[in-house]
C-alpha cells in the first residue's frame, strides 16, 4: 500500500516519520502524475494560504480534486483541513484556493496567531474504541483552526471546551481552566473517507491518528475489491495491510 504525503510545505516529513514508525511508506506527492498510483493521501499542517499557491504553482488542484472525487481517503491535519474544507472564513484578503469536498466551514485561525498555540487532552472516544490506548489523545494546536459547522453527513469525532467569549488567550494560558461560560468547537471530523483533525498527530510520539487513518485506506480498499465484477477469488484480494507494532 503507498500512502503519498503532500510534501509542498509543512510538516510532511513528520508525517512520512510516523507512517514509518508503523510499517507504511510514506510517498512524498510534488506532481500530479504522483497521485495515479496512491491508494491514499495525507496532506500536513503547515500554511493553508502557501500550500494553496503552491498547488497552483504544480497544476496539483485538478489531480487532487479528482482524488478526492474517486472517494480514495484523503487526511488533513491542520492546514491541510483548511485545504480540504468546502468553506473557510478568516482567510486573508482576496481569499484563498480550496480543494473542498469535506462539507465544513472551517474558521483558519480560530484561536489566534502564533502565541495563542496550545496543547492540550482531547477526548476522542472512536479513536480509543478502535486504537486502544488511553481515551484521551494530546492535541498539538498551532495557530490553529476550528470547524464552525458540519453537514449532515460529517461525523463529529472530537471537540473541545473554549470560553465562549472566545478568549483565545485564556485556552493558550490555561485549556484545562474551568468556565461558565464555555461552548464547544468541533476539532475532529469524518466524512466518508476524508479524515479532518485541526491539531497536529503527526508532531506527537503517539501513532494512533496514523493507524486510524491506515484502517479507514485498508477498509477503502476492501470496499473497491467487493464491488467489482463477480466474486472476489484469490486474484481479487486486497493490498495486504501494513503491519501494526
Ligand atoms: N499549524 C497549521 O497548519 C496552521 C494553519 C494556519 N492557521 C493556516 O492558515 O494555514
Amino acid at each position: 500500500m503507498a500512502v503519498g504525503v503532500l510534501a509542498l510545505q509543512g510538516s510532511f516529513n513528520e508525517h512520512v516519520a510516523a507512517l514509518r514508525k508503523i510499517g507504511v511508506k510514506g510517498v512524498e506527492v510534488r506532481k500530479p502524475e504522483q497521485l495515479e498510483s496512491l491508494s491514499a493521501l495525507i496532506i500536513p499542517g503547515g500554511e493553508s494560504t502557501t500550500m494553496a499557491k503552491l498547488a497552483e504553482y504544480h497544476n496539483l488542484f485538478p489531480a487532487l480534486r479528482d482524488f478526492v472525487k474517486m472517494g480514495k481517503p484523503v487526511w488533513g491535519t491542520c492546514a491541510g483541513l483548511i485545504f480540504l474544507a468546502d468553506k473557510a472564513v478568516g482567510v486573508k484578503s482576496g481569499g484563498q484556493e480550496l480543494l473542498g469536498g469535506l462539507d465544513c466551514t472551517v474558521h483558519r485561525n480560530f484561536f489566534g496567531s502564533q502565541v495563542y498555540s496550545f496543547e492540550a487532552d482531547v477526548l476522542v472516544p472512536e479513536l480509543a474504541a478502535k486504537e486502544g490506548g488511553p481515551e484521551t489523545f494530546r492535541g498539538v494546536f498551532i495557530r490553529s483552526p476550528a470547524i464552525l459547522e458540519a453537514g449532515p453527513d460529517v461525523e463529529i469525532l472530537a471537540d473541545l471546551s473554549v470560553p465562549s467569549d472566545k478568549s483565545t488567550k485564556s485556552v493558550a494560558q490555561n485549556p484545562e481552566e474551568k468556565s461558565e461560560t464555555l461552548e464547544k468547537v468541533i476539532i475532529a471530523v469524518k466524512q466518508g473517507n476524508l479524515l479532518g483533525t485541526v491539531f497536529h498527530p503527526e508532531l506527537t510520539a503517539d501513532t494512533r491518528w496514523h493507524s486510524y487513518f491506515l484502517k479507514m485506506v485498508g477498509d477503502a480498499n476492501m470496499q473497491n475489491c467487493s464491488s467489482s465484477e463477480g466474486v472476489p477469488d484469490g486474484s481479487q484480494r486486497p493490498p495486504d495491510l501494513p503491519i501494526y507494532q
